[in-house]
């Protein structure tokens, strides 16, 4: 097959101006595909990609696995719905939109169960309508040792908890635990902590849950634009971004700064040991994408 622009014809005959290469321009029939082939194996988070190839063998129908159902409660007497008036001690809850917003990036059926005061027999009311509603729970604050932490007590005092306290930053009092049979995610109030949580705990079981593969997120080790001394102990992640080839830092490592995670496009992972970090040192920069986030 040549291309027409490349011949020359003067109706009667053709005249070919280089050299010709048989096979040159076709497709053989079956050459991306093999009859019987697995094209799409099981467990996979079907992607626009995937529709093409399943379109292009014909495929009218998959068989899918029904969604995630994930219920979202934010915990605190504190909170007030943004919208409404803020009195003094009261802030805006800004976890619950962004756990139902994540959850459905996710791929999963958020549940939205509101917020629930700072009271373990209405908490547990909660976790009660959300285990019969949902597959899985995630909560936001109270997660903490603190006397109004009820999520953690409740959960401890009830035989529910399974895990207390992670070796990470931000999110040490993430607590673990099962309800009705339900895995519960206590996420710290601290957005900041509630997200890194949600990233790099939740979404890899959820996922186990929802039928796929543990999904471990895709980094890339990067210069840093930024200097940093770390302690030992905890692994660390920073609201980081890449300009000109480096990845910078959010101003503040505060767990209650929102803006550095809206500022920011991914996150910077240190590892657990003691690290002393110069601009140009190579650092892993997990973009958000990498956790299913947009
Ligand atoms: N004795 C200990 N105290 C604390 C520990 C610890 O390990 N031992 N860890 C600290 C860390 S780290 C974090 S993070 C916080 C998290 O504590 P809680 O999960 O108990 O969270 P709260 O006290 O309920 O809230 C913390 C902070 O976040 C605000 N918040 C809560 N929910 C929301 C929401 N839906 N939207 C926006 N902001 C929210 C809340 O008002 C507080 O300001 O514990 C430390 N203490
Ligand atoms: O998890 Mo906390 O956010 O380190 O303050």
């Amino acid at each position: 097959m040549i291309l027409e622009e490349d011949v020359r014809t003067d109706g009667a005959q053709v005249a070919f101006n280089g050299p010709l290469k048989q096979g040159a321009n076709t497709r053989k029939a079956g050459e991306d595909v093999a009859a019987g082939e697995v094209i799409l194996p099981a467990g996979r988070v079907l992607t626009p990609a995937d529709l093409a190839l399943a379109s292009a063998t014909g495929l009218a129908e998959l068989t899918l696995r029904k969604r995630l159902r994930v219920a979202v409660i934010s915990t605190g007497d504190e909170l007030v719905a943004p919208g409404q008036a803020a009195g003094l001690g009261q802030i805006y809850d800004a976890n619950r939109p962004m756990l139902l917003a994540l959850v459905q990036q996710f791929g999963f059926e958020p549940v939205d169960l509101g917020r629930i005061a700072d009271d373990r027999a209405a908490l547990g009311a909660a976790l009660d309508r959300a285990a019969a509603v949902a597959d899985v729970i995630l909560t936001s604050g109270g997660a903490s040792a603190g006397d109004e932490d009820h999520v953690s007590a409740l959960l401890r005092e009830t035989g529910a908890l399974q895990e207390w306290r992670m070796a990470l930053k931000p999110g040490r009092p993430l607590a673990l635990g099962l309800w009705a049979g339900r895995p519960v995610f206590g996420l710290p109030g601290n957005p900041v902590a509630a997200l890194v949580c949600a990233l790099v705990f939740a979404r890899p079981a959820m996922g186990l849950l929802a039928g796929a593969a543990w999904s471990v997120p895709l980094g890339f080790d990067v210069p840093a634009g930024f200097s940093k001394r770390k302690k030992p102990g905890r692994r660390e992640y920073l609201r980081a971004r890449m300009r000109a080839g480096q990845v910078e830092v959010f101003k503040s490592e505060g767990s209650g700064r929102i803006s550095g995670l809206s500022w920011a496009e991914g996150l910077v992972e240190l590892p657990e040991g003691g690290l002393e970090i110069a601009p140009g040192d190579l650092v892993r920069f997990i973009p958000y994408a990498s956790f299913g986030m947009s």
